[in-house]
């Protein structure tokens, strides 16, 4: 599917220009526009990809391109005050060729984490495309003004986004990874899953006509069709599985296999396995695959590895694991490539222990920071409190 990305804040910016990065890789072209919005000038002029006239800094007569620090009220305001200049960058879009805007984020910040809610509402007020919103959420070791920007973030943005991608940071993180390093690799995983999954919906592989290719449509009724006030369709999250397998370029062995010797068995079981290791494993945000509402498998790699039966295998399986009778599947034939790989869209979950913890965490910051506050005003005023005795100077 054709998107227009907009990346806002440091990490939606990093995150678009990765994306970028990918759609050039990949001989499926998913990203009609790529914008990036910023308070900070150091994070835009960091950026490799995005194009230039599309950076757009905002803010600067509040925070001088300096950022808003952590500030997610503060964010959403100048975002509020700026729209005009982000809208200066829309404009030069081509709309009616796009499928969806897709408002990239990291919620435990400022600039994105306020920002993107507003353009959000802004987008769907304006536009009957549907806008959907890629939110990041910050590792639970990042402290808690970042968890509580992240909780009334998500709270926001959910309800301004025709549906809310979310990627868990904390879920993702290794070891002993440097911040900058990690960051790296994460962007590369988050842009891995969602980039192969719109991918799929914009298949433009010559005379390699899989037998159930995956459509645009399809990906936008999992999701949740734009109807022009968001009005969420809820929270999806994405698993995905693959398995090294051998290529027809890959010698002798296939270059003697003709078509009738396709072994349908071991396609249909490696899909059907692939399916549930994909959903079960690690999703880019954890939860229980059987509180989804709809959901979408993909098969993806060589169209000599992929056969109907396999989608509609794993099809079943999640139809069976989520209860849901709203599960689509399809292909995504990668011709060349050495990996079949399943990817499932879980849309529309709720059993997400992750955001039960995030909220229950913000709520105890939230009362601790409004506590301290009170505190420090009192004893503010008894450092000052002189008991009448001294005059002020004016
Ligand atoms: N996955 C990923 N997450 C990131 C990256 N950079 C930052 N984050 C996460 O995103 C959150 C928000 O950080 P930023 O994007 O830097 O914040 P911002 O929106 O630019 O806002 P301010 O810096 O406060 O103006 C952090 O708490 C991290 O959890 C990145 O490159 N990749």
């Amino acid at each position: 599917m054709k998107l227009a990305l907009i990346g806002f804040g440091q990490a939606g910016g990093k995150i678009v220009d990765e994306f970028l990065a990918y759609d050039s890789a990949i001989d499926t072209s998913f990203v009609e526009a790529a914008i990036a919005v910023n308070s900070a000038t150091t994070d835009l002029q960091g950026l490799d990809h995005v194009p230039q006239k599309n950076r757009v800094l905002i803010g600067q007569a509040r925070v001088k391109g300096h950022g808003v620090g952590a500030d997610n009220e503060l964010g959403a305001e100048v975002t509020e005050a700026d729209i005009d200049e982000i809208q200066g960058a829309i404009d030069r879009i081509p709309v009616h060729e796009i499928d969806a805007f897709l408002i990239v984020a990291g919620m435990g910040g400022g600039t994105g984490s306020g920002g993107a809610p507003v353009l959000a509402r802004h987008l769907n007020r304006i536009y009957t495309e549907p806008v959907y919103g890629l939110g990041v959420l910050p590792g639970t070791d990042e402290g808690g003004i970042y968890t509580l920007n992240a909780a009334r973030s998500f709270k926001t943005f959910v309800h301004e986004v025709d549906n809310l991608l979310v990627f868990d940071n904390d879920a993702w993180r290794s070891a002993g990874e440097s911040v900058g390093s990690g960051y790296d690799r994460i962007n590369r995983e988050i842009v891995e899953r969602f980039g192969l999954l719109f991918a799929a919906g914009e298949v433009g592989h010559g005379d390699h006509v899989a037998e159930s290719v995956v459509d645009s449509s399809e990906i936008i009724n999992t999701l949740g069709n734009g109807n022009g006030n968001g009005n969420g369709n809820g929270v999806s999250t994405i698993g995905y599985a693959s398995e090294t397998v051998e290529s027809e370029s890959d010698g002798l062995l296939s270059s003697f296999r003709s078509e009738t010797e396709f072994d349908e068995g071991t396609a249909t079981n490696r899909m059907t396995s692939l399916v549930r290791k994909s959903t079960l494993g690690r999703l880019t945000l954890p939860a229980d695959a059987a509180s989804a509402d709809r959901g979408l498998v993909v098969a993806t790699g060589p169209p000599e590895h992929l056969n109907r039966k396999g989608v509609e295998r794993g099809r079943q399986w999640l139809e069976d694991e989520t209860g849901s009778m709203e599960i689509r599947g399809g292909d995504y034939p990668l011709p060349g490539e050495d990996e079949v790989g399943a990817i499932v869209l879980l849309s529309g979950v709720t059993d997400v222990p992750r955001i039960d913890q995030l909220q229950q965490v913000a709520i105890e910051a939230q009362e601790t920071t409004e506590n301290v506050r009170a505190r420090a005003q009192d004893d503010f005023a008894s450092l000052v409190d002189t008991g009448g005795e001294l005059d002020a100077l004016f």
